[in-house]
């Protein structure tokens, strides 16, 4: 009899260990993924660890990754199997922002992204486009400050799903509207958008003439586009083998073509007809480092790889979850260096307007 009940305490008190440990532990934001949740987006469980095989076979074909029509299948296998994680571990906005001091990295993340906005200068009422919107983070942020009418498009169909029901959730349907499509052919006629913004996602193209020449289709002759390129700097030397070592590392832990240098943005913004009106690497000093973040975070990417190996090993979670979070281990750590050593930004800031008369 008391063996009996010891023995149900014990079980007791371990289940509610590992509740606390995966379901309270687990999730990045109050209202956030939890990692009972965790899938490989719109691909069947048992096909994530095939899908995170073929993803790497990218990378022993890089001739293939040159090919913009093999892109954006490339890209949308790695969000297939990346979106859970980074809504888990981060949250729903995918992307850096500078370290405010005295800020919760959830408020420096909502005023970066307000900043695009107002960099943009739309009024109420507005058509701004968000070109790459993830699972909609920053599209929400900047609908509620600017009560603009925001349509996001994005290449994966999960995304759309989950930016729907996050919508839907904060009340923000009826400004926030979101698409599944290709930003380098959108559905949308000529001189549709009184504004845009793409925050860190046209590093996925691979010509960046071609997503710029597109989003400058769709806005209206006057309206300005603002995006945060991720880039190599001025510190960045391709006869070093540390600095290639990096900027590949980034390139493969997250879907990337090939980091462009800063130089290329306005030149190609310009090439399809842009005139630029500012341009700034929002990284630098003053701004406080924006990997801090990820480096602070390396005692819950830990409990992180426990949760994951668990939920895996009992079924819960998709088999190759573990490949894809050892994935990103590595990636958070070439991104810290890249940051440290300031060979590479995540937010190298252009404006730009369409002209009012397009020049010949
Ligand atoms: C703009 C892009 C994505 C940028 C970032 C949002 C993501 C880049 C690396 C990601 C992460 C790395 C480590 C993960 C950690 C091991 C895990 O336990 C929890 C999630 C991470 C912190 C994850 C979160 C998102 C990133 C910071 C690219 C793709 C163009
Ligand atoms: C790093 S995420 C950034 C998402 C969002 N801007 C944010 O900050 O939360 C990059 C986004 O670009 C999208 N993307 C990449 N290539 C694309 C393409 N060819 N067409 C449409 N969306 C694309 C991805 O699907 C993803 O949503």
């Amino acid at each position: 009899m008391v063996d009996s009940v010891a023995l149900f305490c014990t079980a007791g008190l371990v289940a509610g260990a590992l509740y606390w440990f995966i379901c309270v532990l687990g999730p990045a934001e109050r209202k956030g993924k939890r990692a009972s949740d965790l899938s490989g987006g719109s691909i069947s469980a048992e096909k994530v660890r095939d899908n995170y095989n073929q993803y790497w076979s990218f990378f022993r074909r890089p001739k293939e990754i040159e090919t913009a029509e093999k892109v954006p299948d490339f890209v949308d296998t790695f969000y297939n199997l990346v979106t859970d994680i980074y809504e888990w571990g981060w949250g729903q906005s995918f992307h850096f922002s500078p370290h405010i001091p005295g800020k919760s990295d959830k408020d420096a993340t909502r005023i970066h992204e307000e900043m695009a906005v107002d960099l943009i200068n739309v009024k109420p009422g507005q058509k701004i486009l968000d070109a790459g919107c993830g699972v909609g983070g920053p599209m929400r942020a900047i609908a509620a400050h600017s009560k603009a009418q925001v349509t996001g498009i994005t290449i994966n169909e999960y995304q759309v799903q989950r930016a729907k029901l996050h919508n839907k959730k904060a009340g923000l349907e009826s400004l926030c509207n979101v698409v599944c499509g290709n930003f380098l052919k959108m559905p949308f006629e000529e001189n549709t958008f009184d504004g845009a913004y793409s925050i860190e996602a046209t590093c996925h193209a691979p010509k960046l003439e071609e997503v710029y020449s597109e989003i400058y289709r769709v806005m209206k002759p006057g309206s300005l586009f603002v995006s945060y390129e991720w880039v190599t700097t001025e510190k960045y030397r391709d006869d070093d083998e540390e600095h290639k070592d990096v900027i590949q590392g980034i390139e493969r832990g997250d879907a990337l073509p090939g980091l462009r240098s800063y130089k290329d943005i306005a030149a190609t913004a310009m090439k399809v007809g842009f005139e630029v009106v500012k341009e700034k690497d929002l990284a630098k000093p003053p701004s406080q480092p924006w990997w801090n973040r990820l480096k602070m975070g390396r005692l819950a990417y830990w409990r992180n790889h426990v949760v994951v190996v668990i939920l895996s090993a009992i079924g819960v979670a998709p088999k190759g979850t573990v490949d894809v979070h050892d994935m990103l281990f590595k990636t958070a750590d070439y991104l810290t260096r890249g940051g440290e050593t300031g060979i590479f930004s995540p937010m190298h800031m252009i404006l730009c307007r369409k002209p009012e008369k397009a020049s010949e």
